[in-house]
């Protein structure tokens, strides 16, 4: 089997994705690849992917990239004139509940359909009061997955069209993790990719901070803006009603966990559980190496290293990690 190194991840916003790229951009450097990084700030996300906001890019096929990772809004034929034929495409989802709670917190003030809702229960009681398909950054509010994958969030659920677009997800992606069960996705893809069980180790990237008072790493000013947090809580129905009101992603959530399980089963449950296993301990000896109390994530102000502190967006508090003091350098950037 030979390694895959021509690679890209459609990161998804909200999967765990940062965490998945920061492995490929390590296994990159490694391996002296050439990432397709973009020319300023993001692919032109929103907008659908264009190959002309990829750095040196010179034409189609004239430069031959091995990486590409950064949110983007999938547009095939434009990625193929960047991305070589035996490009190896992958993905990542999340439960749309899970997901709608982490995007709400995320982008309260960048969506106009969050801004005005006291809560995410609020706004799932009656989204089209909140939801104007015409503001730009509602995407994030409805459908998010599907839109991400190139394709329209606010079209009408039907099972034809649903299925439509899992067929073209299929025609392209040979992968689709699943972030509810990171680590198995970890062993498929290092499978998939023919990559050592070590490429996959990571600690886990943008973590919010959950509930106030509930965390050992909470500070007097975060005390103080606790008032502040977007109200997450949902009842039952309210978490029905989000499936309903992201029917498009709850499809596409259901079928590729549902394909990531046979993929498990054709890999073998024992020999899953086994390296699921390793990985763990894994993690756990380089968490104690690296990582400053046993690799708890903190808040960004307890970072000394301003390099390293997480990007911060919105009202939630996004988590980080301060690294073990006295790191010595091959160390600290292996
Ligand atoms: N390893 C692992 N396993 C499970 N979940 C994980 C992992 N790594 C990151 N996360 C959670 O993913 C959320 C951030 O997603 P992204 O990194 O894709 O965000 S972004 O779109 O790049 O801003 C964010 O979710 P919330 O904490 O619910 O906000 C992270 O905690």
């Amino acid at each position: 089997m030979i390694i895959q190194k021509i690679v890209i991840i459609l990161k998804t916003h909200k999967t765990a994705s940062s965490t998945v790229l920061n492995m490929l951009y390590r296994f990159g450097e490694e391996h002296n690849l050439r990432f397709a990084l973009p020319l300023g700030y993001q692919l032109r996300y929103p907008l659908p992917f264009n190959a002309h906001r990829v750095k040196g890019y010179r034409g189609p096929r004239a430069t031959e990239f091995h990486i590409m990772g950064n949110h983007m809004r999938f547009n095939k034929p434009e990625v193929e004139k960047v991305m070589p034929a035996d490009t190896f495409y992958f993905s990542i989802i999340r439960d749309p509940v899970a997901l709608a709670e982490c995007s709400f917190a995320y982008y309260k003030e960048v969506a106009p359909a969050f801004r005005k809702a006291k809560g995410l229960g609020d706004f799932v009681d009656d989204p089209n009061k909140y939801y104007d398909p015409r503001l730009c950054n509602n995407h994030y509010a409805r459908n998010l997955l599907w839109f991400d994958f190139g394709m329209d969030n606010n079209a009408n659920f039907s099972v034809e069209l649903a299925q439509h677009g899992e067929a073209m997800i299929r025609q392209t992606f040979r992968l689709i993790l699943v972030s509810e069960y990171f680590d198995e996705s970890m062993i498929l893809l290092r499978h998939a990719l023919c990559w050592p069980l070590d490429a996959v180790v990571s600690f886990s990237l943008n973590a919010r901070q959950q509930k106030s008072g509930s965390n050992s790493v909470m500070s007097g000013s975060w005390v103080g803006k606790a008032a502040m947090l977007p109200n997450l809580s949902l009842t039952d129905r309210q978490r029905e009603k989000l499936r309903q009101w992201n029917a498009l992603d709850w499809y596409l959530y259901k079928t590729f966990n549902r394909t990531f399980w046979e993929d498990i089963d054709k890999f073998g449950r024992a020999q899953m559980e086994q390296e699921v296993a390793l990985l763990r301990m894994r993690r756990e000896i380089l968490g104690r190496v690296c990582l400053k109390d046993g690799g708890k994530p903190v808040e960004a102000y307890r970072i000394r290293d301003k390099n390293i502190r997480p990007f911060q967006s919105g009202v939630v508090k996004i988590l980080g990690y301060e690294l073990q003091p006295g790191l010595d350098n091959a160390t600290r950037t292996a």
